[in-house]
């Protein structure tokens, strides 16, 4: 059903140009692709040009692709002319199914038949935003994570509707593109990183909300602990090294029983006035001074870090460093 083969991609549409869509700009204007963005907010030109310059920096550092600039960005006025000639639409507008429906619909009406659409979505299924699409067959959801110009992973699954074709195009091109991909087979809400996040990040909730833990002591529980780990081992491979040498097996005997102690309160806490307070008030505590952009940066310099230390990125030589000087 799609007209280009995933290699010959060279034009990228992205519809919707925030926090996520921005980020998927800067990325694809990396690989060396032409990009061109549309967003209906009147300051988004200039908000995604800030975006893109900051991201730059990392971008660079990474290595960028052959021909790869920020000049290879166009703005479009409309959605129309946006994906008028693309060979791939990356779609990151809010979180809103309604708005999703209507501009999925909009965005296959427009775009050139066979070309793949893909939501940024965080947590809707495809098959409940395709319902107002003509041709839904080439609607997937690719959900990145922040920023996609860091984070490798893209999570692709199609919906009711999507053609087997359109989930294995927009894989593969994900990963010429750069990404690392995990296709799924089935539709979960919240995929599969989101809903293990959504556990956390509930517990996390209950216990600031319940005065158990500060916002502070949360996020070092996880960097100074598990998040070490993380990086580069998954929760599973990570507990079965608790159970020594007798790997997992030895783990479940030891500690499965504790599945069952009232350690968590999976059911969502209210999300009131007091615990929304407390959330931000914390965070600005913990940020001690530092703006958004001072955090992005340091994001940003700390993933490229982790992604040298674990091996997928060659590591800095002094040549580098004294480059960046
Ligand atoms: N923020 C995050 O960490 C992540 C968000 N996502 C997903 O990415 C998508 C975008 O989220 P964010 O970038 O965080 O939101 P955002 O609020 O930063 O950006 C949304 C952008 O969409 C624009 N917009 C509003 N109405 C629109 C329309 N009808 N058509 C096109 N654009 C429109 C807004 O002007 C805004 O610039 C959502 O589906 C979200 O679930 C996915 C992964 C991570
Ligand atoms: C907060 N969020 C649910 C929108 C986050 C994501 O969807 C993925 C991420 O970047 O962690």
């Amino acid at each position: 059903m799609t007209v280009t083969n995933p290699e010959s991609v060279r034009r990228v549409a992205c519809v919707g140009a925030g926090v996520i869509g921005g980020g998927w700009v800067a990325h694809f204007l990396a690989r060396g692709y032409d990009v061109t963005a549309w967003d209906p907010a009147p300051d988004a030109e200039q908000r995604l040009r800030r975006l893109v310059e900051a991201a730059w920096p990392a971008l660079t550092q990474l290595g960028l692709a052959e021909g790869a600039s920020q000049e290879r960005l166009t703005v479009a006025a409309t959605l129309e002319e946006a994906v008028a000639d693309a060979q791939f639409v990356q779609e990151s507008a809010p979180e809103k199914l309604e708005l999703k429906r209507e501009l999925l619909a909009k965005l296959d009406a427009a775009a050139p038949a066979g070309v793949v659409i893909a939501s940024s979505t965080s947590g809707y299924p495809m098959t409940d935003m395709q319902t107002e699409a003509a041709t839904p067959g080439r609607l997937v959801v690719g959900h990145p994570f922040n920023p996609p110009y860091l984070i490798p992973l893209v999570e692709v699954v199609g919906g009711e509707r999507t053609d087997a074709d359109a989930v294995a195009w927009a894989s593969r091109f994900y990963e010429i593109a750069g990404k690392s991909v995990i296709t799924m087979k089935s539709e979960v809400p919240g995929f599969i990183a989101n809903r293990l996040q959504e556990a956390l990040w509930r517990e996390a909730l209950h216990m600031v909300a319940n005065g158990e833990a500060t916002v502070q002591e949360i996020d070092d529980s996880i960097t100074e602990g598990p998040g070490l780990r993380w990086a580069f081992m998954g929760p599973m491979l990570t507990f079965a090294l608790a159970g020594g040498e007798g790997g997992m097996a030895h783990m479940l005997d030891h500690f499965g029983p504790s599945l069952k102690s009232p350690w968590t309160r999976l059911e969502a806490p209210e999300l009131d006035k007091k615990l929304y307070d407390a959330v931000v008030a914390g965070c600005d505590q913990e940020a001690n001074g530092r703006t958004i952009a001072d955090l992005v940066a340091e994001r940003d310099q700390g993933v490229i870090d982790v992604l040298r230390a674990t091996g997928r990125l060659p590591r800095q030589t002094t040549a580098d460093t004294e480059g960046t000087a």
